[in-house]
C-alpha cells in the first residue's frame, strides 16, 4: 500500500470528489461510516456506558459529528463536545452540525460547547472518547487553550480513539507541541508516515487504516517513496513450489557465522534458513563450532575455518548461490580482514548482519566494496555505528534512504515497522511483528530467512519484503501461543512453517 503525504492525500481527495464524482459532504459521510463500522466491532456497546466525541470545527470535527450521529443510530449513548476556540468552520462541519442538532432536538444526542479547559466535563470511567479535534489540517504546534484541553484529556483514564490523525501529530514531519495520547487511531485510506516511527507510538497507539474509496487509479499514479507492506504486496511476491521441484532448485546457501561463545547465532540463522525453504545450507564456523553445529542442525553441512575460535578464511565461494555473513562473528582483526577480502571478491548480492555491520562501521571505506544489491540488516544501534547519530526517526529514515542509494544496497532497519530502503530510495514499512520479537537472536533468524529466500531465486527486493513480513508473521503467530513475554528467537524459527501456511492462504 502506498503511503501518501498530507498534500497528496488532499489532492487524491479533490480528484475523487471531481471525478467519481461525489460531493465532499458525501465523502465525509463515507469516511465516517468506515470509521463507525470498525468502531462498533471493536467497541460493542455492551462494553461501556457512553461515547463522547470531541470535535474541532474543521473537517476532522465534521467527521466527528457524522460519527456521533451514526453511533447514535446504532444505539450508542452519545455526547458531543465542540471546541469553541475559533470562528472558522468548514462547510461540511456546519452541515453535520445541523444534522446532529436535529438529533439533539429529539433528545437523542447531547451537544455542549467548550471554550476552555475549565469547561471540560468529568468523564465517567466507562466512557470512551473519540478525538475529532484536529486531523491532517494541523499547520502549527498546538499551544494555549487547546494544549490545556489535551493535557486534561491525557490525564483522564478513558480509552481514546483518534479519527484519522491524533490531534497534534504532524503526519509528515517530527511532531512538536501538545498532542492527544490516543489508544487507537483509525486512519483514512493510508497510514501516515509519522505513525510508523516509534517516537509517535505514545500519541498514535495501535493504528488501523481502511479505504474510504479515494480514487485508486489516481493513487496509483502518484509518486511516493513510501509503502506499507500489506498482504497484497506479499501475495504477489510469494511463489508456490513446482510439483516436480527438488532440493537442487532451491539453492545452496553459505552462512558464515559464529565464534567462540556465540555459536547460538549461527544455529538460529541456519535453522531459519532451512525453514525458509533453502535446498542446501552450508555453515562456515570456527573449529570450536563443529560439534555443536552438527548436533544442533543435522540438516546443515559444516565448513570449518582454520581457526579454532573465529572466522578467518573461506574457500569455494562461487559454488554457493547465496552468502550471508555476520551473526555472532566477532570483530577481531583477522575476521575484519577476511570480511574485507570477501567483500572485494564477492560479485553477487550478499546478506550482511550484526558483526559484519559493526566491522563496516569501524571501516567506512569498505562500504564501496559491498556488492550492489546486497542486503544490510542493522538494528538502530548498528545503524548508528555505521552511519552516525540522528535526532529522530524522520532524520534516520532520510539517512537510511540516502545510504541505500549511495551504496546501491538494500538496508533493512529492524524494529517495530521494520523498514526496507532500496537502492532507488524507496521505503517499505513492515506491518507484521510485535514487541515480543525484541529478543536475543531475532535478527539472526531474519538473516537466515533472507539467505533462504535469495537462494530460492527471489530477487533481493522480493526477499526483503517477503522476509520481513514472514519473520513478523511467525512472531505474531508465536506470540498468540507463547505470549510476547515468553517469545524467543527459537520460537520464530519453529513458527515459520505456520507463517508460510498462512501466507499460502492469503
Ligand atoms: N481524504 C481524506 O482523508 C478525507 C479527510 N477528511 C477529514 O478531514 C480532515 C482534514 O480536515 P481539515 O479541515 O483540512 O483540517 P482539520 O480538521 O485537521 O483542522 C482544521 C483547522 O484547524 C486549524 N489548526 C491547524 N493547526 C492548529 C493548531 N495548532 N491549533 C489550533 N488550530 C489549528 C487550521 O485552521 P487555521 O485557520 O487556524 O489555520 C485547520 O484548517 C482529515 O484529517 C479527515 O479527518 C474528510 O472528512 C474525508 C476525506
Ligand atoms: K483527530
Amino acid at each position: 500500500m502506498k503511503i501518501l503525504s498530507t498534500t497528496q492525500t488532499r489532492e487524491a481527495d479533490a480528484y475523487t470528489i471531481a471525478h467519481e464524482p461525489i460531493l465532499s459532504i458525501d465523502l465525509m459521510e463515507r469516511a465516517s461510516r468506515t470509521f463507525t463500522s470498525w468502531f462498533v466491532k471493536k467497541f460493542p456497546k455492551s462494553t461501556f456506558e457512553m461515547v463522547s466525541v470531541i470535535c474541532g470545527k474543521g473537517n476532522n470535527g465534521g467527521d466527528g459529528l457524522a460519527i456521533a450521529r451514526l453511533l447514535e443510530e446504532r444505539g450508542y449513548d452519545v455526547a458531543v463536545f465542540i471546541l469553541n476556540l475559533t470562528d472558522n468552520e468548514t462547510e461540511d462541519f456546519k452541515t453535520n452540525l445541523e444534522r446532529v442538532r436535529q438529533l439533539q432536538d429529539l433528545n437523542k444526542v447531547v451537544i455542549k460547547e467548550v471554550s476552555s479547559v475549565e469547561e471540560m466535563p468529568v468523564f465517567g470511567g466507562d466512557e470512551i472518547l473519540i478525538d475529532a479535534m484536529l486531523g491532517s489540517g494541523l499547520n502549527r504546534p498546538i499551544t494555549g487553550a487547546l494544549a490545556d484541553i489535551l493535557h486534561f484529556l491525557n490525564e483522564c483514564e478513558n480509552t481514546v480513539v483518534a479519527v484519522d490523525v491524533p490531534t497534534g501529530v504532524f503526519t509528515d514531519m517530527p511532531t512538536v507541541g501538545a498532542c492527544i495520547e490516543a489508544d487507537y487511531t483509525f486512519a483514512f485510506e493510508f497510514p501516515k508516515l509519522a505513525f510508523l516511527f516509534p517516537e509517535n507510538f505514545h500519541y498514535v497507539g495501535d493504528f488501523v487504516c481502511a479505504s474510504i474509496g479515494l480514487d485508486q487509479k489516481y493513487i496509483a499514479s502518484v509518486d511516493s517513496p513510501y509503502y506499507y507492506i500489506t498482504s497484497d504486496i506479499v501475495k504477489r511476491i510469494y511463489k508456490r513450489r513446482d510439483k516436480f521441484a527438488h532440493k537442487g532448485v532451491f539453492g545452496h546457501a553459505l552462512l558464515i557465522m559464529g565464534s567462540y561463545g556465540k555459536m547460538g547465532a549461527a544455529i538460529l540463522a541456519t535453522r531459519a534458513c532451512l525453514r525458509a525453504g533453502v535446498g542446501l545450507v552450508t555453515v562456515h564456523v570456527p573449529i570450536c563450532g563443529y560439534e555443536v553445529m552438527q548436533t544442533a542442525v543435522p540438516e546443515a553441512m559444516v565448513s570449518l575455518d582454520e581457526d579454532r575460535f573465529i572466522f578467518t578464511k573461506v574457500y569455494d565461494l562461487p559454488k554457493y548461490s547465496t552468502i550471508a555473513i555476520g551473526c555472532g562473528l566477532s570483530t577481531k582483526n583477522r575476521t575484519r580482514n577476511a570480511l574485507c577480502y570477501m567483500l572485494k571478491h564477492l560479485n553477487r548480492p550478499t546478506v550482511l548482519d550484526a558483526d559484519a555491520l559493526n566491522i563496516l562501521g569501524q571501516s567506512p571505506d569498505w562500504f564501496e566494496y559491498i556488492p550492489k544489491g546486497s542486503i544490510l540488516t542493522p538494528h538502530p544501534k548498528e545503524f548508528e555505528r555505521m552511519f552516525g547519530k540522528v535526532y529522530d526517526n524522520f532524520e534516520r529514515n532520510e539517512l537510511q534512504r540516502r545510504k541505500a542509494q549511495e551504496f546501491g544496497v538494500y538496508i533493512i532497519l529492524k524494529g517495530a515497522n521494520t523498514c526496507v530502503a532500496t537502492p532507488e530510495g524507496v521505503c517499505y514499512f513492515n506491518s507484521t511483528g510485535n514487541p515480543g520479537m525484541g529478543t536475543a537472536g531475532s535478527g539472526d533468524v531474519l538473516t537466515g530467512i533472507l539467505a533462504g529466500l535469495l537462494s530460492q531465486e527471489y530477487d533481493p527486493l522480493e526477499a526483503c519484503i517477503l522476509g520481513v513480513y514472514i519473520h513478523g508473521l511467525a512472531g505474531d503467530i508465536a506470540a498468540e501461543v507463547e505470549s510476547e513475554e515468553s517469545l524467543t528467537a527459537g520460537d520464530l524459527v519453529n513458527y515459520l512453517g505456520k507463517a508460510f501456511l498462512k501466507l499460502r492462504k492469503l
